[in-house]
This record gives structure tokens, sequence and C-alpha cells, in this order.
């Protein structure tokens, strides 16, 4: 079975990682397990963000890795908070204070104006070097509601309102999320394009 080092710090990350590739026949290995502390995330895009993460993994742990930046842009927001969407209340990435910054800061703006979308760019590297990282990227298009409903998930999720559900991605069963999310996309993305 092929090691791969999963480059995140976000163990809701990890358990979609490990739901989606369960049936696949390679190990993926947290980078927690190998004491990989985590790096500075001073990319300007998702792209860039992901490298520098999947990079730093490979290059301590000496295993091929796969890393994953994501984010929310919500429209009446300009695309804020983006690639900074842990950080948009403050550097320690605190999902309680940016769900409350983000209702703030929609506070009074009507329905139709609440639309937004996460963003997904996951990038597999085979070694530090490696020149050629496979880049796939996913989106995932909602809504933010004025208040918090549901409690699977992480981050955003209570916030992410579906309509064709009639729910926040904190309330879909763990599976439904995981195939239409803009990570349950991207990661198809990579399986397709996949060499280890
Ligand atoms: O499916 C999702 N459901 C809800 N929220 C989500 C999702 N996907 C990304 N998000 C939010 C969480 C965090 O505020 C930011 C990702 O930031 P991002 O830097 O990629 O991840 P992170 O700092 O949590 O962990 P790490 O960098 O170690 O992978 O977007
Ligand atoms: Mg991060």
């Amino acid at each position: 079975m092929n090691k791969i080092v999963l480059a995140t710090g976000n163990k809701g990350k990890v358990k979609e990682f490990s739901e989606i590739l369960s049936a696949h026949n390679f190990e993926i290995v947290p980078q927690s397990d190998f004491n990989v502390p985590e790096v500075a995330e001073t990319g300007t895009t998702f792209v860039e963000n992901a490298i520098i993460k999947a990079r730093h993994a490979a290059k301590i742990t000496g295993l091929p890795a796969i890393a994953d930046d994501s984010g929310l842009e919500v429209d009446f927001l300009k695309g804020a908070p983006g690639i900074y969407s842990s950080r948009y209340a403050g550097e320690n990435g605190n999902d309680k204070a940016n769900n409350a910054k983000l209702l703030a800061a929609l506070d009074g703006v009507e329905a139709s104006k609440r639309t937004a979308r996460f963003q997904c760019v996951i990038v597999f590297m085979r070694h530090e070097d490696d020149p050629t990282p496979i880049i796939c990227q996913g989106s995932w298009e909602g809504e933010i509601t004025t208040e918090k409903h549901g409690e699977h998930g992480f981050g955003y999720d209570p916030l992410f309102w579906l309509s064709d559900h009639d729910m926040t991605s904190a309330q879909l069963p763990r599976e439904l999320k995981n195939q239409l999310s803009h990570r349950g996309k991207a990661l198809a993305k990579l399986l397709e394009n996949f060499t280890v």
C-alpha cells in the first residue's frame, strides 16, 4: 500500500479525506503522525498555499504529500474572506470567532445578496522538489444563513446554506457532503490523474 502524508493540521479535513479515500489502495497518514509543524501560508492564491503545505510535509517526512487549501468566497464581501478564511477573525484560526465575524459582516444584508462559494485546491507532490505537482480544484455554491444550523463538518459549514437541500452543509449527511463539496470534487479529479 502506498503511503502518502496529508499536509493539514485540520482534523475536519483529515476526516473527510479519510472517508473519501478509504475505498482506494493507498494509505493516507496525517502530518501530525510525523510531528510536522504548521508552515506559514504566505501565498496569495489557494494554489500557492497548497504547494507550500505539500512541499513542507514532503520535505520533513520524505513521503509523497497531498495538501488542501480552501476557503469561502462571499460575493457581498467581494470574495472575502477567501484565502484568509481560517485567519478571518485572527491568526489562531478559530471557527466560532470566524462564523461570528461573518454573520456580523452580513448583518442586515438581504437574502438574495448572501451568495457565496467554497473553493478548494488540492495539490499532490511526489517529493519536495516535484516540478510537476498535480493541481486540482473544486467549488461549491451556496448562501450564507443568518444563524448557525447543524453540528457536522467544520469551519463555516453551519452558515453555508444549500437551497437544493434546504439545510446547511453542517446538517447534510457526511457522505453527501463528501460527494457534493468543493473538496469532494477536487479530490475526485485528483483520483482521475493520480500516479504515485
Ligand atoms: O468544507 C468546508 N466546510 C467549512 N469550512 C471550510 C471548508 N473548507 C474550508 N473551509 C474553511 C475553514 C477554514 O476557515 C478555511 C480553510 O483554511 P485552510 O488554511 O485551507 O485550512 P486550515 O488552516 O484549517 O488547515 P490547514 O491549512 O492545516 O490545511 O476555509
Ligand atoms: Mg491553513
